[in-house]
């Protein structure tokens, strides 16, 4: 008998990607997802999908994956969802000894897909799917307001007025436009109060609505903080100084116009500790959910997270 001796090369193992992900965000349907993961899968993954049934879930199921022993988490997490479920997952993610050692990426599925703006991600699943299995990760800072994480934005005064009052349902048939309908309604009834807002320890600062960002966009790609960056270790407040429905309306307009940020009576100023204070129980919303009620004392995450980013294009600059 002759045996041929020959060396084998090992086969890698199939990179393991996680999904934790929404079936009922935005108005994308299951396709969008299916087209994501069967591009992954074609590109050698071994995906896990894991959905969520109820609000909270996120958190859980992302808290869960980064307590796993090293060796038994997947290579990466991918969060499908609106920003919400996102900002969700963030949480879970935070809660990490070694949240570090977690990439996670993003298959924006939501209304507005802020996050997805804020990083040059196109909502388009060959370009999400290249973006996942590149795993090119930033390292970033997230915001804690009142204990709750938050990657965007935290906002108190009128916006979050709004956001508390938008009726899910027309959000669900109406997209970005139930915001615009539930704005008008508010800035008839919004009782115009006064909010204070110490930076970094500073004296309070009048305010008729404040958003301290930690990206640039609001809504979608609408310019609040043109100096925000993700990977900054601080935060842009932004100061709505002016009160009133005409105020309201001016400050909406020059939002849709993309010039807020040089419109009289808005102020920008920077700082990584904010505290608001306002009427009691007053809602904040952080990345576009109500997170808490006031008064909200705002701080950087003692740790970062790693975040999947678009692959940079030859001249250097991330796709717009
Ligand atoms: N299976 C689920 N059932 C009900 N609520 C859920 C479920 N999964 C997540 N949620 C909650 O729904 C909220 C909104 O979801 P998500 O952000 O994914 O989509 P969206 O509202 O369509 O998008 P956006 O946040 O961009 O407006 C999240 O804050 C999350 O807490």
């Amino acid at each position: 008998m002759f045996y041929q001796t020959r060396t084998l090369t090992p086969v890698p193992a199939a990179p393991r990607l996680t999904i934790i992900f929404n079936p009922i965000a935005g108005r994308r349907r299951r396709g969008f997802l299916e087209d994501v993961t069967d591009r992954l899968t074609a590109r050698g993954w071994a995906i896990e999908l894991q959905a969520t049934a109820r609000r909270g879930d996120a958190e859980r199921l992302a808290r869960a994956i980064v307590r796993m022993p090293k060796q038994d988490r997947p290579d990466l997490l991918a969060v499908a969802g609106g920003d919400g479920t996102i900002g969700e997952a963030i949480n879970g993610l935070v809660t990490a000894v070694d949240a570090d050692a977690m990439p996670f990426g993003i298959i924006p599925m939501g209304t507005a897909n802020v996050l997805a703006a804020e990083i040059g991600l196109a909502v388009d699943a060959a370009a999400i799917a290249a973006t996942l299995d590149a795993r090119q990760a930033r390292r970033v800072h997230v915001g804690l307001a009142n204990g709750r994480a938050f990657s965007l934005m935290v906002g108190a005064g009128f916006d979050a007025h709004v956001v508390a009052g938008v009726d899910p349902a027309m959000k669900k048939r109406l997209g970005k436009l139930a915001y615009m309908w539930q704005a008008l309604r508010e800035a008839r009834r919004f009782p115009y109060p006064t909010y204070r807002v110490s930076i970094d320890g500073g004296d309070p600062i009048e305010a008729a609505s404040v958003i301290v960002a930690k990206g640039r966009y609001y809504g979608g790609r609408h310019v609040v903080a043109p100096a925000a960056d993700l990977g900054k270790a601080g935060f842009e407040i932004c100061l709505f100084e002016r009160r009133g429905i005409f105020q309201v309306l001016r400050y909406g307009l020059a939002l849709a116009l993309g010039c807020l940020p040089r419109t009289a009576g808005y102020a920008i100023a920077s700082g990584s500790r904010v505290e608001i204070t306002g009427p009691i129980d007053d809602p904040v919303q952080g990345d576009g959910d109500i997170i808490g009620r006031l008064p909200m004392r705002i701080a950087l995450a003692p740790i970062r997270l790693r975040l999947i980013m678009p692959r940079r294009d030859p001249t250097g600059t991330r796709p717009a």
